[in-house]
């Protein structure tokens, strides 16, 4: 259970984007990993590891180390476990998993050990660490357990937004027709005064049938996690072992003609003809999974992802670098569990609105 302010996350984007940068060629990616970055540490942590210079310092570092050696880690595993003669050539891996484990572990008591002194001192704040604090004797949790929990929700809560935001900002610059469409729909409702907030979002069709199509064509995901079988089955014919790892290719299925019409395209008007849900009852569009062990944080994705891209299309008009034409995009993806576009996005940000929405406001952690 995520608690509500959780899932009630403001994303300020723009402050990592800047009017500043106008008219300057950015690496896109670089903006949403910000973003992404300081919310999911916000949520988990209650704790901003980049200040508002984009820099990184302390406890930052050592958490982003840890990200990306984690990271690096579980690629190894996912080969090996496959393709098991391949053990070999990972000798070291159970000691750097060991030494990564317990890195991860320091950092993360020192941190639970900040909180417990600041909930003595002045009540239980809101951030994920403390729910699961104030949870751990009802439940029964381990210091291991709550460890695991915290750094699925920061491995699990990252990536995939970014990946999400950045495929829908390609096709958005692609499809300048449907960048217009949905700022037209911005100015309508969020006007020129304020930015988005989360409680325009249902005022926001279109920007919300964008999120779902951009998930369609680009699933971060691609193949879900895998799961394993705990019992003989068969399943379309097929027989499927018990221990096997099953992949679900959900790519294959939102590009499917005999599921979609002109499935390649990106249009986001598909949903406004027929509402088709994402989260977990319709099987054409399984983006978060189904089932018991469907992403808990599909909500709370689907919030950032559309606070992010409300953001960007409110504030910009966004186009391919100068001398690029739109189609010259590549949109290759590399393959592996998360799949990142292959040529990360450069794009050129152009204001459109006052000068006075650009600057960084105060935050309550
Ligand atoms: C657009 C964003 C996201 C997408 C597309 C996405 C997608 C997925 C998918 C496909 C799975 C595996 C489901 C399965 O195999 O059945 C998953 C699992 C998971 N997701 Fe997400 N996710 C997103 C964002 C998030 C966020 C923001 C969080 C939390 C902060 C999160 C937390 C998790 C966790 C903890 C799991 C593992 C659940 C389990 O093993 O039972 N996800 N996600």
């Amino acid at each position: 259970m995520i608690p509500s302010r959780i899932s009630s996350v403001k994303t300020r984007t723009i402050c990592h984007v800047g009017a500043d940068n106008s008219g300057k060629t950015l690496l896109v990616r670089k903006y949403l990993g910000a973003v992404a970055l300081n919310n999911i540490t916000r949520l988990v942590f209650g704790k901003r590891f980049m200040n508002a210079e984009g820099v990184i310092e302390g406890q930052g570092l050592e958490f982003k180390a840890i990200v990306s050696d984690g990271l690096k880690l579980g690629a190894s595993l996912v080969m090996a476990e496959f393709i098991p003669w391949l053990h070999w050539i990972y000798p070291m891996e159970e000691k750097a998993f060991a030494k990564h484990g317990a890195r991860r572990d320091r950092l993360t008591r020192a941190i639970m050990e900040e909180h417990t002194v600041a909930r003595q001192k002045s009540g239980a704040k809101q951030h994920f660490v403390d729910a699961l604090l104030t949870l751990k004797d009802k439940y029964d949790l381990s210091e291991d357990n709550i460890i695991g929990l915290l750094w699925d929700m920061i491995t699990a809560g990252m990536d995939t937004t970014v990946i999400s935001v950045e495929g829908a900002m390609a096709e958005l610059i692609k499809n300048p027709r449907v960048q217009q469409k949905a700022q037209e729909e911005l100015d309508r409702v969020v006007g020129f005064e304020r930015v988005v907030t989360e409680s325009d979002f249902s005022n926001l069709p279109y920007l919300q049938c964008i999120v779902k199509e951009a998930l369609r064509l680009h699933p971060p995901t691609p193949l879900m996690l895998p799961h394993r079988s705990n019992s003989h089955v068969k399943i379309g014919g097929y027989d499927i072992p018990k221990g096997s790892n099953v992949h679900v290719n959900v790519w294959a299925i939102f590009h499917d003609l005999a599921v979609w019409n002109s499935p390649l395209e990106f249009r986001p008007e598909r949903f406004l003809e027929e509402d088709v849900d994402m989260k977990g009852h319709d099987f054409r569009l399984l983006p978060f999974g189904a089932g018991r062990r469907m992403c808990p944080g599909a909500q709370l994705g689907i919030n950032l992802v559309t606070s992010m891209l409300g953001h960007l299309l409110h504030h910009f008009v966004w186009t391919p670098p100068q001398g690029t034409k739109p189609e010259e995009i590549d949109m290759s993806e590399n393959p592996g569990l998360v799949t990142y576009m292959s040529t990360p996005m450069r794009a050129v940000a152009t204001p459109r609105l006052p000068p006075e929405l650009y600057k960084r406001m105060p935050y309550e952690m």
